[in-house]
């Protein structure tokens, strides 16, 4: 197995931005990258092939989540993720640290791991460092992440001092757990919420480790935006150039954009697919909602501007009735433009940066998608 290796080809004039490339076992990705979620090892609605034809390289899928539904013991059983959903590209899966403080009605956080319960059963369950690293080496994805505390927002300074600094010794122990010490796919994740200080001391702890990779955490958890851009400018400067950054549920076009100019890589989140299954649609010109009245004989494309399999052969009004009808190739129409708007939309960010303009294509694209400037 190769390690996973982060390839720098250059940095935006205009900006902070940098273009590269990620290298894995399972194939090469350019940077800045969407990578679309696929929790339950399904990106749902999605099939394998679709995700290859829209241009997706890396999918994410969940740890919490796969131990609970089906186990990881039958994933390990099948010979590992990629085999079991049939996907030969690259994986990541996250360490169920966000699901356990997110979904489950929490019991204890100790120094050893988390008491909780199933969000599904009720049954009680524990998960630390070492399980959730013995999970993710059953399920076999070529980039794991480090178990950690996601803390809400707001939190206290001295309550986030302890958390940083317990994730800190977790993320030790994650590295001392993992089976695969020859390839080290697995990153290691920056706390510290809004306080400058404690995100030094977090990304110190963890660049002394010297993971492959690192994530910042921590992040779009209901701060507003302009806390995640000062938090971002003053976190990814504290991380090592020559490895890939990756930004935690982040993904609204315009917070790929600001995550990218500050040099973000790497980005996952579900709204492309869970507003889909709604009804809807990220275009061109701003959101769309298929499903109102307006666009019952409205028989154009969910996008004008959109080169898509699906903007190509349905219209608004065909996808309206569907998604109206409840039947689920709408929402099949609705994921696959989404995810392939988004897709493009990274295109054209690492097509910015290489002509060092993304300053200027920020500026454009906010203003024809209706984000307000600033
Ligand atoms: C949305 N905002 C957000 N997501 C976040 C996730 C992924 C959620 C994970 O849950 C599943 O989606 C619901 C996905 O799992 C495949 C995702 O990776 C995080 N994961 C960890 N380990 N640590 C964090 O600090 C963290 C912060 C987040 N902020
Ligand atoms: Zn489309």
């Amino acid at each position: 197995m190769t390690a996973i290796t982060y390839e720098h080809i250059k940095t935006c004039k205009q900006t902070g931005a940098r273009l590269g490339k990620v290298h894995t076992p399972h194939g090469s990705f350019d940077t800045p990258a969407f990578m679309p979620v696929g929790t339950l090892a399904t990106v749902k609605t999605m099939s394998p092939e679709e995700l290859k034809e829209m241009g997706a390289n890396m999918i994410l899928s969940n740890t919490y989540h796969l131990w609970l539904r089906p186990g990881h013991d039958i994933v390990k059983e099948a010979g590992g993720l990629h085999k079991f959903m049939n996907w030969d590209g690259a994986i990541l899966t996250d360490s169920g640290g966000f699901q356990v403080f997110s979904l489950s009605d929490l019991r204890k956080i100790e120094e050893e791991g988390v008491h909780f319960r199933n969000h599904l059963s009720g049954e009680k369950l524990f998960l630390s460092p070492e399980k959730a690293m013995q999970i993710q080496n059953a399920l076999g994805a070529d980039i794991m992440m480090a178990f950690d505390e996601c803390p809400p927002y707001p939190a206290e300074f001295d309550y986030m001092k302890k958390s940083v600094e317990r994730t800190s010794r977790w993320a030790e122990r994650c590295l001392e757990a993992h089976e695969r010490k020859g390839d080290q796919g697995l990153f290691g994740i920056v706390q510290g919420g809004e306080y400058e200080e404690l995100r030094r001391l977090s990304a110190n702890d963890l660049t002394s480790l010297d993971f492959p990779g690192y994530a910042v955490g921590g992040l779009s958890v209901g701060e507003p935006k302009d806390v995640m851009n000062r938090v971002l400018e003053f976190t990814t400067p504290l991380l090592p150039s020559d490895k890939p950054r990756y930004l935690m549920g982040v993904g609204s076009p315009d917070s790929l954009i600001d995550g990218a100019i500050r040099g973000i890589d790497m980005f996952d989140c579900v709204l492309p697919t869970r507003i889909a299954r709604n009804g809807t649609c990220m275009t061109s010109e701003g959101r769309l909602v298929v499903r109102n009245a307006k666009y019952a004989r409205d028989f154009s494309p969910l996008d004008p501007n959109c080169d898509c399999h699906v903007c190509k052969n349905y219209t608004r009004a065909y996808i309206r009735h569907l998604v109206k009808a409840n039947e689920t190739f709408g929402f099949r129409l609705t994921t696959y433009h989404n995810l392939y708007f988004l897709l493009k939309l990274m295109e054209q960010v690492r097509e910015a940066i290489m002509q060092d303009r993304l300053g200027d294509f920020r500026d454009e694209f906010f203003e024809k998608y209706g984000f307000n400037k600033p």
